[in-house]
């Protein structure tokens, strides 16, 4: 053997170390790397995505460091170097392709390092919201209460604004039970010009409350699912632990605030009061001291938020966002997703009208998740559910449920995961935005139980590839072959701003992608010195982007783009 060959072996041999690494996992082949593009000192090769799984990954470099450290040990040395020319030339090339993995691996952790300095940075500016703090709040009677802004199937919403914050002016301060009897002011009240966001900056969502009881910890334990968007000062602090079963407990989980997460800054029970419109439209879920034939309970829960000018589905009904701000927008509802996951709660009912928009500065639609009625947050922040009976609630809108939780079927040990769920209903309203029928809405829709991915309609050609892309693998019916909320939003960022890193026709340099993160990050705290520009949408899903930026993440969302691009021959650019 020509010690050509002996060199051309050895790196052979080097490469299916490489994908022993990645093939294995659980028993099963999840991973296949194309042997036949891989060249060794390419640090992001073209790969089918379900390599770049963080376990299979860290498989695979436990594999290599392993081998390395054998390499080097003397025994092993001994072994090799005593034998034939042809064996020395074997263990040479090997040797040298090993090096090559060092040093491919030592630019990984460099990369890392890079990632988690940039992610520190970026934690320590934590988003604020742009409403003044009040101090006050905590009863119906603090509050003016205008026109009803919304309702749905467990609550009315309406214009409120905060008594305590308003000017000293008569007919101004006058208490909730005034409005209610001055019918001439109840005139007022409900006249839109009256009801404007400046005059009514607030939204109170009063719930239906049937059958919890009127005792305040009743009501709390019933509806917690709603507080799980309460900011730290939402709940009068003796409210703040309640007797849950007869213990002592805490109210559930709580998320903290993100820019496309609504905030709820006060949280209270109160009775049920009559509000404009509600002999109208919901006669029945008043108390009997209202409506001697109402079936709903004396008190209730209250809960106040900012007031947003509409809902995602009345905006679209009037509007079609240009590609790049629809874009900017399925990249908001996956940054809120993700930020819901990380914390351990799935909102299970997503869809436009969960969703509120108001505009940044620039008139750039910014959405905001709302509705947490039916979301999971278990303490053990786990998002598994044990589904042993039909009874137990499996989330909303049934149209919106993803493949696994539609297909699921109760028994013992059967558990629902819903740590993706979300992420896939993202990719059904994504369609929305794009001014399509959202394909699993009509009654000649698809079903999320039984359609198959190629059955999905097309987007519109203006839609970025980069962004078809991630729809399509968002609503992929496999969970394990479905990207992540934050591989998705990652995805998208680097189709947004990232195309220069990706640039290269078959592969990608990790080093290439830190020193464009790096860059990222420079135009990005700059921008925040400059001033309001730092309220933009734009900026927010910036710093959301590089204050979540793990390596392993970026890694995946770069290999399903690779994949994407190799599947498509198209480069996704959004010039
Ligand atoms: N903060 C807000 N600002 C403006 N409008 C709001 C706000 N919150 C809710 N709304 C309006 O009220 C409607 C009903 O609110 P919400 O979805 O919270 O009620 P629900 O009864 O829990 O709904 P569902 O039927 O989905 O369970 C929304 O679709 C929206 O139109």
């Amino acid at each position: 053997m020509s010690v050509k060959h002996a060199i051309s072996r050895g790196l052979e041999l080097g490469r299916s170390f490489l994908q022993i690494g990645l093939l294995k996992s659980g028993g099963r082949v999840a991973a296949k790397l194309r042997a036949d593009r891989f060249r060794v000192g390419q640090s992001v090769r073209t790969v089918q995505p379900q390599a770049f799984l963080p376990s299979r990954y860290r498989y695979y470099r436990t594999s290599l460091t392993g081998l390395a450290a054998q390499l080097q040990s003397a025994g092993f040395r001994r072994r090799w170097t005593g034998g034939s020319p042809r064996n020395r030339a074997v263990f040479l090339a090997f040797g040298l392709g090993v090096g090559l993995i060092e040093q491919q691996l030592e630019e990984d952790r460099r990369s890392a390092a890079t990632c988690q300095e940039i992610q520190a940075v970026f934690k320590k500016k934590r988003f604020q919201s742009t409403l003044r703090p009040f101090a006050s709040g905590f009863k119906l009677e603090d509050y003016i209460i205008g026109n009803q802004i919304g309702k749905g199937s467990n609550a009315a919403v309406y214009a409120a604004a905060a008594q305590f914050a308003r000017p000293k002016e008569p007919e101004r301060d006058s208490s909730l039970l005034e409005l209610r009897v001055n019918e001439e002011d109840l005139q007022t009240v409900r006249s839109p010009a009256c009801c404007s966001l400046k005059s009514f900056p607030l939204a109170i969502k009063m719930l239906w409350n049937f059958g919890a009881g009127s005792s305040s910890e009743a009501i709390l334990k019933s509806m917690s699912q709603e507080l799980v968007p309460c900011g730290p000062l939402a709940l009068k602090q003796e409210k703040e632990q309640i007797t849950l079963d007869g213990h002592f407990g805490v109210l559930p989980k709580r998320v903290s605030a993100h820019p496309n997460v609504i905030r709820v800054y006060r949280a209270f029970t109160a009775d049920v009061p009559l509000l404009p419109g509600a002999w109208e439209e919901y006669p029945d879920v008043l108390p009997a001291r209202l409506n001697p034939t109402g079936l709903g309970d004396n008190r209730t829960l209250f809960l106040v938020m900012k007031n947003y000018p509409c809902t995602l589905r009345q905006y679209l009904q009037v509007s079609t966002p240009s590609r790049w701000q629809g874009s900017l927008m399925v990249l908001q509802l996956l940054e809120g997703v993700d930020h819901l996951c990380r914390q351990g709660v799935a909102h299970r009912d997503l869809k436009s009208d969960n969703i509120l928009l108001e505009f940044d500065s620039d008139g750039c639609p910014r959405l905001v998740i709302t509705d947490f009625g039916c979301c999971l947050a278990q303490i053990d922040s786990s998002l598994q559910l044990p589904f042993n009976s039909m009874w137990v609630c499996r989330g909303g809108n049934a149209s919106l449920m993803a493949p696994e939780v539609a297909t699921a079927a109760p028994g013992p040990g059967v558990v629902i995961d819903y740590s993706k769920t979300d992420a896939w209903a993202v990719g059904a309203i994504s369609y929305e935005i794009f001014g399509q029928h959202n394909p699993f809405y009509r009654a000649m829709g698809l079903q999320s139980t039984t359609y198959q991915e190629k059955q999905l309609p097309p987007l519109p050609a203006c839609v970025p590839a980069g962004v078809q892309l991630v729809i399509s693998l968002l609503l992929r019916r496999n969970p394990n072959k479905r990207p992540s909320a934050r591989i998705a939003a990652n995805m998208l960022h680097l189709s947004l701003w990232g195309r220069r890193a990706l640039a290269s026709q078959d592969s990608v340099s990790m080093r290439k992608l830190a020193d464009w993160l790096l860059c990222q990050s420079a135009v990005v705290l700059l921008q925040g010195c400059s001033g309001p520009s730092g309220n933009r949408v734009e900026a927010e899903l910036q710093r959301s982007f590089l204050s979540n930026l793990e390596l392993e993440d970026l890694r995946a969302a770069v290999g399903f783009l690779l994949y994407g691009r190799d599947q498509s021959r198209v480069f996704m650019t959004f010039a």
